[in-house]
């Protein structure tokens, strides 16, 4: 089995989120042993009925036979900083300290090791609303960042007793524990999901030590906020590097709206390089540039702009990343430089950053959109597409220039979901075009942004549609 290292600047991220630092490099004080309460096998079955709180406050006397039950005891507390508490018991990473992040819940069907993986999610805590989760293990494959896991907290209903998937090297248990992640299960996570609905997403604390009240934890939930933080220069590289890997023939995307490998195939003679902004990128993304034929060179978040224009690029991807994107203001000004002078493409993070850079502002979502079956609408053309989609920020239209063209709309709500600047020679998306997880419909957007750079070089005639999705 391949051991992962730790994830880079996650101590750092400690501080940030004002959690003692020696919980994020293992040095904290760590309770491996699952007790007397079956055993680390044994992780799966309801919480304890007599423990109403999550509080471990039950005398040892009413756990003298916890040997023979055959079901795992709460041993731990999601706290909101509104208040609420929801019992689970611990699995992954236990320890006494306490994990501190924004709730954000996730409906994905399938795909958890690319929830975990996805650098996006740095600063946050997913609750899975599919209620099953550990059944296929973690795989080498799947990876959306070798640096690890990035939620620092897995909140679930069902933690899967048996893993099955011919993929799977080691449990989610195992792997949270590598990772130092703690995880909570047998969380009533639809009761939790229907708060966040009401609320918006909270702050809240994941706590294994019953000497911490319900009110200490939500104070400390309180404490803090994602809005302002700049999350991006905990998770991006420290140094410029080309990537070279390709989508796996096995997983190369079949069904493309209106693409297809042919799609792919053409766009290989271009031999085009890109300039990525790694705010936190994803692999998927990077394989789909390399499956088109371009040859990427991922740069740091603050990377000058003069520096990208020297590299001569035909084209600069702006990534997706974590939390606010007006936290992260360099980024918006390199990306005004850029802009005009090279075609670029962003995705979530890197549309938000060039909706700045067009002049326009974001805002904060109620609650987001995560999950893998949100319908997208080409203003333009009417054509629908399934997208995967994580974020809880959006841009403001009304604060566009009248260049810029929303081309694309959320069905759910109506927030934008891409724009362009013919002018400009920008495409942006908010969603995920490279899925991992989610549905494929979106890949034609990487045909798009080679279209781009392929008319900028000459090698194609402008065509100066970017809004052939499908039709
Ligand atoms: N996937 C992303 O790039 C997320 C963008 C941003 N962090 C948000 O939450 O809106």
């Amino acid at each position: 089995m391949r051991v992962l290292p730790m994830a880079e600047g996650r101590c750092g991220a400690a501080v940030a989120l004002g959690v003692a630092p020696n919980a994020r490099a293992g040095l904290g004080p760590r309770r491996r042993g699952r007790g007397t309460c079956g055993g680390a096998g044994r992780i799966s079955h309801p919480p304890c009925p007599i423990l109403v709180s999550g509080r471990r406050g039950a005398s040892s006397s009413s756990h003298a036979c916890a040997a023979s039950k055959p079901w795992r005891e709460n041993d731990a507390r999601l706290v909101l900083e509104n208040g609420s508490v929801f019992p689970g018991y611990s699995f992954g990473h236990t320890s006494s300290e306490v994990y501190l992040a924004e709730v954000v819940f996730n409906t994905s069907l399938t795909g958890y090791q690319e929830i975990l993986t996805d650098p996006s999610y740095h600063g946050q805590m997913v609750c899975f609303t599919q209620p099953h989760i550990g059944n296929v293990g973690i795989n080498e494959g799947d990876m959306e960042c070798e640096k690890g896991c990035h939620l620092r907290g897995v909140v679930c209903r069902h933690l899967s007793e048996t893993v099955s998937n011919y993929r799977s090297v080691e449990t989610l248990d195992e792997y949270l524990k590598r990772q130092e992640v703690v995880g909570i299960a047998g969380v009533d996570t639809r009761q939790l999901t229907r708060q966040l609905r009401d609320t918006g997403s909270l702050v809240g604390v994941v706590c294994t030590d019953a000497s911490k009240t319900d009110a200490e934890l939500a104070e400390m939930a309180s404490s803090w906020s994602i809005l302002g933080k700049d999350l991006l220069k905990e998770v991006t590289c420290k140094e410029p590097y080309q990537w070279r890997d390709e989508t796996e023939e096995e997983w190369e995307f079949q069904a493309i709206v209106g693409g297809g490998s042919d799609t792919v195939a053409t766009s290989k003679a271009g031999d085009l390089k890109v300039v990525a902004y790694d705010f936190g990128i994803k692999s998927n993304i990077l394989k789909r540039l390399s499956s088109r034929g371009c040859d990427v060179t991922v740069v740091p978040a603050d990377y000058p702009w003069e520096e990208v224009m020297k590299m001569e690029p035909d084209g600069v991807f702006f990534s997706n990343g974590p939390g606010d994107p007006s936290a992260a203001p360099y980024a918006v000004d390199n990306a005004k430089n850029i802009i005009g002078k090279l075609p670029c493409f962003g995705i979530c993070m890197g549309h938000q950053i060039l909706g700045q850079a067009f002049g326009g502002t974001t805002f904060k979502l109620k609650f987001g959109h995560h999950g893998g079956n949100h319908p997208i609408k080409n203003t333009l053309t009417d054509a629908i597409e399934i997208s995967a989609q994580n974020h809880n920020f959006a841009v403001d239209p009304a604060t566009l220039p009248d260049s810029v063209q929303v081309t694309h709309v959320n069905l759910n709500d109506g927030t934008v979901a891409g724009m362009v600047s013919k002018e400009l020679n920008v495409l942006t998306i908010q969603y995920h075009p490279e899925a991992s997880p989610g549905p494929h419909d979106a890949d034609v957007a990487f045909d798009q942004f080679v279209q781009m750079m392929k008319e900028g070089k000459g090698v194609l005639e402008p065509k100066i549609d970017l809004t052939g999705y499908g039709v």
